[in-house]
């Protein structure tokens, strides 16, 4: 890892939060939103909850209505065969009680089968069409995410942790995918044979199923108390996720360190004590949603027991005209109502956990990109002008700040130099001149235009950076060099490559990939990829960080006369450490702690004596044993 990107992980896990979640009391992250939830008692849906929905439905499934309309009626056709059943099955035991003729039986019979034969067809093509319609969905909803990620500053990669977002765009999309699918299809089916059997024995016999409606507002408070707990239990669920995957990114990602310091023990230790825990809250969470089902279990035995009871009152006294078979019929009714409200009530359980991941995946978009093209922005501006940065202010974290006031003029066309000691802040002008952050006060110019107001592609295309944290992918180093100019000819990559003197190495590797961050290649070798693909990008500007620091002397010397060829003209800013490597500068900007305290040509430099002296004979000293 480089210290770059260690110091990166380390000032998020500093902070340890990202925008839109907010730290419990027990030190849990809790989702935007339920913090005030979790004290305003009550609604099961909170105002978050009601506009997540509706961000859901309106983003990912209004335009999807015709499928859906498809998948009510088939719902619909399923509970009206319920009530059909339930008639059926009255009209057979009035036949078998009145002594009546078995044709008819057989009639009935074959009715009730063909009946739920239809109901088959249904349960078959339901689930087809909402798992369609529910992963069409999901790809959206992760194609949206993909595209608002992209857009994002750099500053929220730099303070989140990959973990949260890995969960967000691959786990809880899927999560609610799988949600939409299977149980909020089931759910609907549940409710539509509730409603519709329902309504039937209530047009049978209202006062016996008045009776069974008592125990309403049982299940509703425990609803209410369930809901609550899930949904405190579920934000802890997707913390401790976030947090697992975390720690499995940062083992994988740090195993160099982890195998040299002996750490695998602890490391593994970590990541287990990653899964306990998640094992923990998860049975915490499955113990809260179970506790709907024995509600229900008991209100249902309470309500048979009234039934049985109050129905064979009424089969008995001469006031109500019920008959045997009218009571049975009653009775296997309220059966096919407490199934599918068990499920129903356990789908609540669900409801109430898969609002929180949908919480956690729209928080993403509190989450808003301030370096974008303003209106009005232009494309084209004098790429060999002066950059000029005016009395520019900026701080990464406002109690410590950076810049105070800082003027520079880089010179159109020549090469200048930033030196200084390390945290100085070179590499933080690199960012800004690029927009990879913008100024907090004052202004950087190119030619005489504000940065701020060219379109921030144009701009950054403008640049070819030879960073100090080289991304590498895996991939063939032909392909990663290529990655900055994807339309360029083998003939401009093999150019770019033998300029970079990484050819010979391409040869022997072929078209190998060169492991995860090319974990299989040298620092030099990274390096040089690097300046290859500054060669192929061909950019009017280059910025060059530490370009040349992990190089041996010899390959050192000759790249330089390669990238003298390329500087040639162009503006060019290199930032390095070894001064003598920047010696022939046509100006060199001396760096303090965020302030410019010399500048001036390596001579001119010398002879005042001053820091750049010091540093430049301490290295000297250094160099020749001195
Ligand atoms: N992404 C970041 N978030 C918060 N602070 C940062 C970030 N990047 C750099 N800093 C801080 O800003 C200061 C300047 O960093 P910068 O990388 O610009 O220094 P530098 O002069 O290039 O150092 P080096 O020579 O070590 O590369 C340092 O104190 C550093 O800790």
């Amino acid at each position: 890892m480089s210290d770059k990107t260690e110091q990166t992980s380390d000032t998020a896990q500093a902070s340890g939060q990202t925008q839109g979640t907010a730290k419990s009391a027990g030190g849990s992250e809790i989702p935007a939103g339920y913090e005030t939830a979790a004290h305003v008692k009550g609604p099961l849906f909170s105002i978050r909850d009601r506009e997540n929905l509706r961000w859901f439905w309106t983003r990912y499934l209004r335009h999807r209505v015709k499928w859906l309309l498809l998948i009510l009626m088939m719902i619909l056709v399923q509970g009206f065969v319920y009530q059909q059943f339930l008639a059926m099955t009255e009209s057979g035991l009035r036949v078998i009680f009145e002594s009546g003729a078995v044709r008819d039986l057989v009639i009935v019979c074959i009715i009730v089968f063909g009946l739920f034969a239809l109901r088959g067809l249904m349960s078959f093509l339901v689930p087809i069409v909402a798992i369609r319609v529910s992963n069409a969905a999901v790809h959206d909803m992760r194609s949206d995410m993909i595209d608002h990620l992209m857009a994002l500053d750099l500053a929220y990669f730099e303070r989140t942790r990959s973990g949260q977002i890995l969960q967000r765009l691959v786990g809880q999309t899927q999560s609610i995918g799988g949600f939409v699918g299977v149980q909020l299809a089931n759910a609907v089916r549940d409710a539509v044979t509730v409603l519709i059997v329902s309504g039937y024995l209530i047009w049978k016999n209202p006062i016996l199923f008045g009776t069974a409606v008592v125990v309403l507002p049982f299940i509703i408070w425990v609803m209410n108390y369930v809901s609550d707990r899930v949904k405190e239990t579920q934000g802890q669920v997707e913390h401790a996720m976030a947090e697992y995957m975390n720690g499995i990114e940062e083992t994988v990602n740090g195993m160099r360190t982890v195998k040299i310091a002996s750490q695998e023990h602890m490391e593994a230790g970590r990541l287990k004590a990653g899964t306990r825990h998640l094992r923990e809250i998860s049975a915490r969470l499955q113990v809260t949603q179970a506790l709907v089902m024995p509600t229900i279990d008991l209100s249902s035995a309470f309500v048979y027991v009234l039934v049985i009871g109050g129905g064979g009152y009424m089969v008995l006294s001469p006031d109500f005209d019920v008959d045997g078979a009218g009571i049975i019929t009653f009775l296997l009714g309220m059966v096919m109502v407490f199934d599918p409200a068990r499920l129903l009530a356990q789908f609540f359980g669900q409801l109430q956990s898969q609002l929180v991941v949908l919480d956690r995946i729209r928080s993403i978009y509190d989450e808003v990109p301030s370096i974008q093209d303003v209106p009005g922005a232009v494309d084209e501006f004098d790429v060999a002008g002066d950059i000029v940065l005016s009395d520019v202010r900026f701080s990464y974290s406002a109690d410590q700040p950076l810049f105070r006031g800082l003027d520079m003029t880089f010179e159109g066309g020549k090469m200048s130099a930033i030196v200084g000691a390390t945290g100085s802040g070179k590499t933080t002008i690199l960012s800004l001149l690029s927009r990879l952050y913008d100024v907090q006060g004052g202004k950087i110019s190119i030619a005489g235009q504000s940065i701020c107001d060219l379109k921030v592609r144009s701009l950054r295309e403008s640049f070819s950076v030879v960073a100090q944290d080289i991304v590498i992918f895996n991939n063939s180093i032909w392909e990663n060099i290529r990655y900055v100019k994807p339309e360029a000819s083998d003939e401009e990559v093999w150019r770019a490559a033998e300029a970079a003197e990484i050819a010979d190495l391409i040869r022997a590797r072929g078209g190998a990939t060169v492991g995860p961050k090319g974990a299989q290649l040298s620092g030099g070798q990274k390096q040089r990829i690097a300046i290859a693909r500054a060669f192929l990008r061909d950019a009017p500007i280059l910025l060059l960080d530490e370009a040349t620091s992990a190089l041996d002397q010899a390959t050192e010397e000759r790249i330089k006369s390669a990238l003298d060829r390329l500087t040639k003209g162009r503006t060019t800013i290199v930032v390095a450490h070894r001064l003598s490597s920047i010696a022939d500068a046509d100006r060199i900007f001396v760096l303090e702690a965020g302030a410019l305290i010399e500048d001036g040509r390596h001579a001119e430099l010398l002879a005042k004596d001053g820091l750049y002296a010091r540093l430049y004979q301490a290295q000297k000293k250094g160099y020749d044993g001195r």
